[in-house]
């Protein structure tokens, strides 16, 4: 039986990683394709860690670098804002399944925003705060309704379980499982795996 919830490694930047995330039961290992950032990968280790049997997400940090730089990835993840026009083009051009990220930085009004981003043909939806997503839990946890709606930023072993509790079902985690940057820590991965699989939401 498939997982009720979609666990996203991010920031793989190796295959060995790759190779350990799929063998501890991560569901989508994310590449950043942006070489400014510390831990990114490459369209060949996207296409290595297909061939190896993994579900992966090309992360890119602008429209442009999407048309500039196609993979062969199974998700393309828009990690810049982004409109239902660029949406809709990109998944015209590569028909790939789309993951949207919103940065959430307390007010912004999320319930349009994610109807907007569905609508256009996005797949997933990414709420993410780079300072971290857990002290906004109680403005967003009506939106863990939606199952294909998750969270992102600085979410760690000590903040999973009570997310998972609240009943999201699609998490994101990069810098946590790392020992570091770019070189991910397999107790750590599989420690948090382990607690997310394990909570069963109570919402
Ligand atoms: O991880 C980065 O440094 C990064 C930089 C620029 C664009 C995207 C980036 N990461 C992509 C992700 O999806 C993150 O892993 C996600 O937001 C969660 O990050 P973390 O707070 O490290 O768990």
């Amino acid at each position: 039986m498939p997982n009720e919830e979609i666990v996203k490694i991010c920031g793989i930047a190796n295959l060995e990683d790759a190779s350990a995330a799929i063998d501890l039961g991560y569901d989508i290992m994310g590449v950043i394709l942006d070489t400014k950032v510390i831990r990114h990968g490459t369209v060949k280790l996207i296409e290595d860690i297909k061939n190896i049997g993994g579900t992966t997400a090309a992360v890119y940090t602008s429209f442009e670098s999407v048309k500039e730089n196609p993979s062969s990835a199974d998700y393309i993840q828009l990690h810049f804002s982004h409109s239902q026009k660029q949406i809709r083009d990109i998944k015209d051009e590569f028909g790939k399944k789309i993951i949207s990220v919103i940065t959430y930085a307390g007010k912004e009004n999320l319930d349009a925003s994610i109807k907007e981003k569905i609508s256009a043909g996005s797949d997933l939806v990414l709420i993410e705060s780079r300072e971290g997503i857990f002290k906004y839990l109680p403005n967003i946890v009506s939106l863990s309704e939606n199952s294909r709606v998750g969270v992102a930023g600085k979410i760690d072993l000590s903040n999973v379980s009570e997310i998972r509790r609240r009943g999201f079902r699609f998490i994101d985690a990069s810098r946590s499982l790392e020992i570091r940057p770019g070189k991910k820590d397999y107790s750590v991965m599989k420690e948090f795996i382990k607690s997310v699989r394990c909570i069963h939401a109570t919402v």
